[in-house]
């Protein structure tokens, strides 16, 4: 039987490997405690690419070099979700595009382009985004009264509306069933990969996560009879329209959904894509910003220096007169390394996973025999020492700047928080668009104080929710000379 081998021999273990048992006790843990083991092992052995051993489960490497993430990336037929994630997602995503692959995966691929074009994103962020910012920006104007506000509440459900309006047409928020249903649904998918029994834990344990599912299905099916409805309706109706922005994003409404239907047909399956996309779309950068205010609040010189860009891009800016359409990557290249240091040191995709379809071997040497699952952990190889120099644990911006003042960008296999290769993050710049447009105007308009103590974990979950939110105190900035105050 092959195995996993590097020059003949086998892999080193990580640290608290057991005999019998493997790392097997180690992936119970919460998933705080498991990113804090992954960090570990990348600072006491560097590159090197480990031994992972569950019972039961196919062997596994944890890989830690960038050349040899760059090798995945470069070879995605080889390297896949397999089997291994397939299975323990598919409840929840079915065929969707982070499932699929092959022709299936191209199909939804294609629809996501048709969807992500530059012209749509001109919508976003001329119409879509200013309007549920300005909404944002009331709510908390409203809660300056001493009362606390959740900030991840409040940035999920600028994402909720944008994707819910421009890729679905309907109205979405973050505190809709459906949502909450997810969540739970993503946690305990989470968990399956730390758990080989499973199948058997949720024949016991199970019956909150089959309730979650069957509501995110109802959900996804919705949104097709929705957009089925829309269909209908456009076609028997006057489409000319006035031009204005308004009309604009109703034009680009449900754009995503509609190259769904046209792509693939099968309405089980678009609503497993529908699905995907959503939480791909908003989990991710609502989470981003979260964890961006959360060190924002602990670093008030970057804030500084965030206002002071505002007010480099809108010079003589008042109080009320900020205009975040100008807020853009060109405009912007200190709040854009802000957003990049905060996705290094909080990646809202900490860990990802592959299986090999056939034997390989990594560029520092180490065999895979085919079925071997390959674990990569984004949250420590982004702690790397020998990848981002002694001050890779400090939150500091300007490392991603030259003397310049403008954006250095770093190889996928460095930095690969938008994953890297043929199925690199399809909204990577909508991502963007909107973290530019957010983070200067809240810092402009808002202090920020946090009404917790100590520091902040992530939950369990297919990505990186903040446990419990994030409560604040808000006030509205007083100060805006960009002077610390
Ligand atoms: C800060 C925000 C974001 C981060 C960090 C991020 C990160 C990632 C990562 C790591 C993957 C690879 C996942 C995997 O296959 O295991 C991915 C895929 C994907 N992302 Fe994002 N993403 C972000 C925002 C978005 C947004 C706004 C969208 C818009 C719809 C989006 C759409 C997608 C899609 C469709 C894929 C699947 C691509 C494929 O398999 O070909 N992402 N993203």
């Amino acid at each position: 039987k092959k195995t996993i081998k590097k020059d003949g021999e086998p892999l080193r273990n990580p640290p608290n490997t057991l005999p019998l048992v493997g790392n097997g006790i180690q992936f119970l843990q919460s998933r705080w405690n498991l990113l804090e083991w992954f960090d570990r092992c990348q600072r006491q052995f560097g590159h090197e690419t480990l031994a992972l051993t569950v019972p039961t489960l196919p062997p596994g490497a944890l890989i830690q070099d960038p050349k040899n993430l760059e090798f995945v990336f470069k070879h995605e037929g080889l390297f896949t979700k397999g089997m291994f994630v397939k299975r323990r997602s598919w409840d929840l995503f079915g065929n969707g595009i982070i499932n699929a692959d092959g022709d299936f995966w191209k199909l939804q691929r294609k629809a996501g382009l048709s969807f992500l074009t530059t012209a749509n994103l001109r919508v976003l962020t001329d119409v879509a985004l200013p309007q549920y910012l300005s909404e944002s920006i009331t709510e908390l104007k409203a809660s300056t009264g001493g009362q606390t506000v959740d900030l991840q509440h409040i940035f999920h459900e600028i994402t909720t509306k944008l994707m819910g309006k421009m890729a679905y047409n309907m109205e979405m928020h973050a505190s809709d069933t459906f949502s909450q249903s997810f969540d739970y649904a993503s946690g305990c998918t989470a968990k399956r990969f730390q758990n080989p029994l499973w199948p058997l834990t949720e024949l016991i344990f199970g019956h909150q996560f089959r309730k979650s599912v069957s509501i995110v299905k109802s959900f996804g099916r919705n949104i097709v009879t929705s957009a089925v409805h829309d269909r209908e309706k456009v076609s028997s109706s006057d489409t000319s329209s006035s031009g204005d922005a308004e009309s604009k994003l109703d034009q680009i409404s449900g754009s995503l959904i509609q190259s769904l239907l046209d792509a693939i047909g099968d309405e089980q399956m678009v609503a497993d894509a529908a699905l995907t996309y959503l939480s791909a779309g908003r989990d991710t950068t609502g989470q981003a910003l979260t964890w961006t205010f959360y060190l924002l609040m602990k670093h008030p010189l970057v804030v500084t220096k965030i206002r002071e860009e505002v007010q480099h891009v809108l010079p003589g800016t008042e109080k009320e007169d900020i205009d975040p359409i100008k807020f853009t990557p060109v405009t912007m290249p200190y709040t854009m390394a802000v957003f990049y240091e905060v996705l290094r040191l909080y990646p809202p995709i900490p860990f990802e996973i592959r299986q090999c379809q056939e034997d390989a071997a990594l560029p520092d040497g180490t065999f895979l025999p085919k079925s071997s699952v390959l674990v990569w952990c984004l949250w420590a190889m982004q702690r790397s020492k020998l990848t981002w120099g002694d001050d890779a644990d400090e939150f500091n911006p300007s490392r991603f700047l030259d003397q310049n003042g403008k954006l250095i960008s770093r190889s996928a296999s460095e930095f690969p928080v938008f994953y890297g290769g043929a199925r690199t993050c399809l909204g990577r710049k909508m991502a963007e668009a909107i973290a530019v447009q957010v983070i200067p105007t809240m810092a402009w308009l808002f202090e920020f104080q946090p009404a917790y103590e100590g520091e902040r974990k992530s939950q369990t979950s297919l990505t990186l929710p903040m446990e419990g939110g994030l409560p604040v105190f808000v006030r509205e900035n007083g100060n805006r000379t960009g002077e610390k105050s």
